[in-house]
């Protein structure tokens, strides 16, 4: 890890709807100029609408938050898709609604941790992005389960890559991967190669930590046909916008707290954050490039940034609920790191007494408010460099998005 080298061009402007036209962005920087020259020269996947779509993507975790937002990306800004397949354990509804495009919409109900499953799935693609996995941070479960589908499920689709001759693996990592560590040292605007001690004890960040070595390790393995797996790993740091549960559940505490929420964190402490549409077209972006820039890219690890401001976790999340009245009382922790610390624990206690009766997963428990008070943003053009990223959609756009879905969905439009 660590090889550095050029960028490539490659930028898309993202239009709504499953079923709108999918074109090819103009060449960066030379706008009308840029449309001229693609008639003379066009890029690869310009050609005839036939040789065009001819390709075959698996998105496993497609019916997640990430999930969702990179199947419907890919089927806006992928001009090479023949064929969609999605992979989940839970099948979304609005699945229907995307069989009516061009490109051979295919839903697959099974479970990553299945072998036979995965294998039945992943045969016949050529490009793979492994976002399915077990968020779970709030002890909801097991962390026998956690590693069982986050690691052995990721193992599951390695080898079902290399069986069946798929050879593009792009996995969704995430920034845990790096930190905060168990020391609670902080990662002030540290980028892919910033020196870092990734120590971990909870069963989240080791899952996928692990899972992502895995991937990495695969990269250069011989598939079926005697070519080489390709496969790099994306890490975002908190992802936010339309999906995003932990922003409803914060909106739904301060409905319950009379339209409040009581400040827990410093605002010093700053936490990197990005917007789910930009994560899903960096996905996008480097599963397409990852088959032209094999020797770049492959074994690769790149963050996943955007223009979000740096803010507290807090702080960032009232640039969205304050639009839909709320207010983040106290200009300063309204109670002492050690009472917080308490109540945390108290919370494991409760959760594990409740446990024969009912699932009890609130916010706060010792990882989460550790998570919380240690900053961790990330600086880095590393994705830029490499396969020409920039952000599909700016902070302002994001935020707008952001805003409007949670007005409409919690139906607190004003
Ligand atoms: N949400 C974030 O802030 C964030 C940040 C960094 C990385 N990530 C990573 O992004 C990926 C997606 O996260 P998300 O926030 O969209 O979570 P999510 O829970 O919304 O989506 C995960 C999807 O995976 C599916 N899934 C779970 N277990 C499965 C199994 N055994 N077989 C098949 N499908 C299964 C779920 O049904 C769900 O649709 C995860 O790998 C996560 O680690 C998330
Ligand atoms: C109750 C308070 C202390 C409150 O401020 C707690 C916030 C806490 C729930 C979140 C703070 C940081 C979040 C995590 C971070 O954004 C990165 C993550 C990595 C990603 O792979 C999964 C989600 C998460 C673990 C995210 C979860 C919520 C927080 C811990």
């Amino acid at each position: 890890m660590g090889r550095e080298g050029g960028g490539a061009s490659g930028r898309g402007r993202c239009v709504a709807g499953p079923g709108a036209c999918r074109r090819r962005p103009p060449v960066a920087g030379l706008g009308g100029l840029g449309l001229w020259l693609q008639c003379l020269f066009p890029q690869p996947g310009m050609a005839d609408s036939a040789q065009a779509q001819k390709l075959v993507y698996l998105v496993t975790g497609g019916c997640g938050f990430l999930g969702e937002h990179v199947v419907r990306m890919l089927l806006q800004q992928e001009p090479q898709l023949r064929e969609l397949r999605i992979f989940d354990l839970h099948l979304g509804p609005w699945l229907e609604e995307l069989k009516t495009g061009p490109v051979q919409v295919t839903a697959i109900q099974g479970d990553v941790t299945q072998a036979h499953e995965v294998a039945a799935a992943v045969a016949g693609a050529h490009v793979v992005i492994h976002t399915a996995g077990l968020v779970d941070v709030f002890g909801k479960t097991s962390p026998e389960t956690i590693h069982e589908v986050n690691v052995q499920g990721t193992r599951n689709v390695i080898e079902a890559c290399v069986q069946t001759g798929t050879r593009f693996l792009v996995y969704t990592s995430s920034m845990e991967v790096v930190g905060p560590n168990i020391k609670g040292q902080p990662f002030y605007r540290g980028n892919e190669n910033t020196p870092y001690e990734a120590v971990h004890r909870h069963p989240y960040p080791c899952s996928k930590a692990l899972a992502e070595q895995l991937v990495l390790e695969a990269n250069g393995r011989k598939v079926l046909g005697g070519l080489p797996l390709v496969t790099c790993a994306l890490r975002p740091t908190g992802i936010y916008g339309e999906g995003h549960q932990i922003m409803r559940d914060f909106y739904h505490q301060g409905l319950r707290l009379g339209g409040r929420l009581f400040r827990a964190i410093p605002a010093s402490v700053e936490h990197g954050r990005v917007y789910v549409g930009n994560v899903a077209w960096m996905h996008v972006l480097v599963a397409r490039e990852l088959q032209h820039r094999a020797a770049l890219m492959g074994g690769q690890v790149y963050f996943c940034y955007d223009n979000s401001p740096y803010k507290s976790y807090e702080d960032f999340n009232m640039e969205f609920l304050g639009p839909c009245g709320l207010r983040l009382v106290g200009t300063r922790p309204l109670l002492p790191y050690w009472l917080l610390l308490f109540l945390a624990a108290l919370n494991v206690l409760l959760q594990w007494l409740l446990r024969p009766l009912l699932l009890y997963a609130p916010l706060l428990n010792p990882y989460t408010l550790a998570m919380a008070n240690t900053t961790f943003t990330v600086s880095t053009d590393k994705a830029r460099r490499h396969f020409g990223y920039e952000p599909l959609f700016s902070w302002e756009e994001s935020r707008t998005r952001t805003i409007r879905w949670v007005q409409a969905v919690e139906g607190s439009a004003q």
